[in-house]
């Protein structure tokens, strides 16, 4: 069976162990099971007919005598790319826009406050080419370009926040940035974050395109809660996470575009192992399918072929693996998305449960962090010498 066709490790594990044994083997995965999300008949009615998954949790807290709960519902969005990568560009986008005011919809039928695209969403992740032209064109600014007049007109409409991963242009001094627009729910942009470490891994050559981001670690206050954006790569550092923890997020989106074949055994572990370090909910949401390109490019890996060395030229990245998910503080999670189909997440949270789990286990009492502030400038100095001792 190819990874493609491979639907999800949790309908995998439901074939194939017992009910009596499913049960325990699910919570030692994981962790408190997720309850299902009653959604509405005509929201799954028209995923069905649109031809996307839909699927509902529920991560509720303990009820507290002086607050009341602060239940957000939250949607996360997957996709496949709708039109050929050698389609002129602005049918790419349109279509595009198309399919996700589609499935925004639905997002708004099951009663979405806050919904999540994929990274560069408006695009192919064309980034493997190298090839400037014509990917470039697919850059917008952040502030006026047509997907974030289009989103503006999602939130307003919905009345949800909508957090839209583009690739930016901005346009002053003309550089190109991997960005998330962050627009509020009354429709006006609330800001923008860009993307802070860029990939230099196998096919991922996007430094090719744009830079660090310098934004920083900006959480953004919404009517829904406090969240922040740590888009793909930013996913595997540990000290990212922190540092929107540290800034007070409660939810923090991972848009991603990542294959299979590089990252997938880590995609389960890294968000939800964010969520317990730093108390707050993480979403991870990744695209789905394989993309094709005109020419071939290479990954300068030089990959063993009968024996002799090449750098084998591909036309693709390989498979986009979808498996969109949620973590919660005490480490529960809920299943994947689809791994080959588009899909919408629906996860209702109280975001109650990351002060109650931050009183539970005291990560940022314990934190010891002035130690490692001081431990950590030392270290990054060039003259620095560890601190071994020797007999
Ligand atoms: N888009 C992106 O940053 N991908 C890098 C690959 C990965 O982090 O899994």
């Amino acid at each position: 069976m190819s990874g493609s066709e491979f639907e999800s490790l949790e309908k995998t594990l439901e074939k194939h162990i017992p009910d009596a044994e499913l049960k325990e083997v699910k919570r030692i995965l994981f962790g408190k099971e997720t309850k299902k999300l009653a959604l509405p008949a005509c929201a799954v009615e028209a995923a069905s007919a649109r031809d996307f998954e839909l699927q509902g949790y529920l991560f509720e807290a303990s009820p507290e005598q002086l607050r009341p709960p602060r239940t957000v519902r939250v949607g996360l969005i997957q996709n496949h790319i709708v039109l050929p990568t050698d389609a002129p560009v602005l049918d790419q986008i349109t279509a595009l826009h198309k399919r996700i005011g589609d499935m925004v919809d639905v997002a708004a039928m099951c009663g979405v406050n806050i919904v999540c695209f994929q990274e560069a969403w408006t695009m192919p992740f064309a980034f493997c080419t190298r090839e400037k032209e014509p990917w470039t064109e697919f850059a917008e600014s952040a502030e006026e370009g047509y997907t974030t007049q289009f989103c503006q007109k999602l939130a307003k409409k919905y009345n949800l926040v909508v957090i839209t991963p583009i690739l930016e242009r901005e346009e002053i001094h003309n550089v190109l940035w991997n960005t998330a627009v962050v627009i509020s729910n009354s429709g006006s942009i609330l800001g923008k974050t860009r993307k802070n470490h860029i990939p230099r891994v196998g096919d991922f050559n996007e430094s090719t395109y744009y830079m660090e981001g310098n934004t920083g670690h900006r959480v953004f206050q919404t009517q829904f809660g406090k969240i922040a954006v740590n888009i793909c790569y930013g996913r595997h550092h540990p000290l990212n996470w922190f540092m929107y923890g540290m800034n007070g997020a409660e939810i923090i989106f991972n848009p991603s575009a990542t294959v299979g074949g590089l990252s997938e055994p880590m995609w389960s572990i890294e968000a939800r192992n964010a969520a317990i370090a730093n108390h707050c909910f993480t979403c991870g949401i990744n695209r789905v399918g394989t993309e094709y390109f005109n020419n071939d490019f290479t990954s300068g890996d030089g990959r063993k072929v009968q024996g002799v060395f090449f750098l084998i030229a591909h036309k693709d990245l390989g498979h986009f693996y979808g498996s969109s998910y949620v973590a919660a503080p005490d480490g529960s999670r809920t299943p994947g998305l689809s791994r080959t189909r588009d899909g919408l997440m629906v996860t209702e949270m109280d975001l109650n449960l990351t002060r109650q789990i931050s009183d539970k286990w005291n990560f940022k009492m314990t934190g010891r962090y002035e130690e490692y502030a001081e431990e950590l400038t030392r270290a990054t100095k060039h003259d620095f010498k560890p601190n071994i001792i020797r007999e």
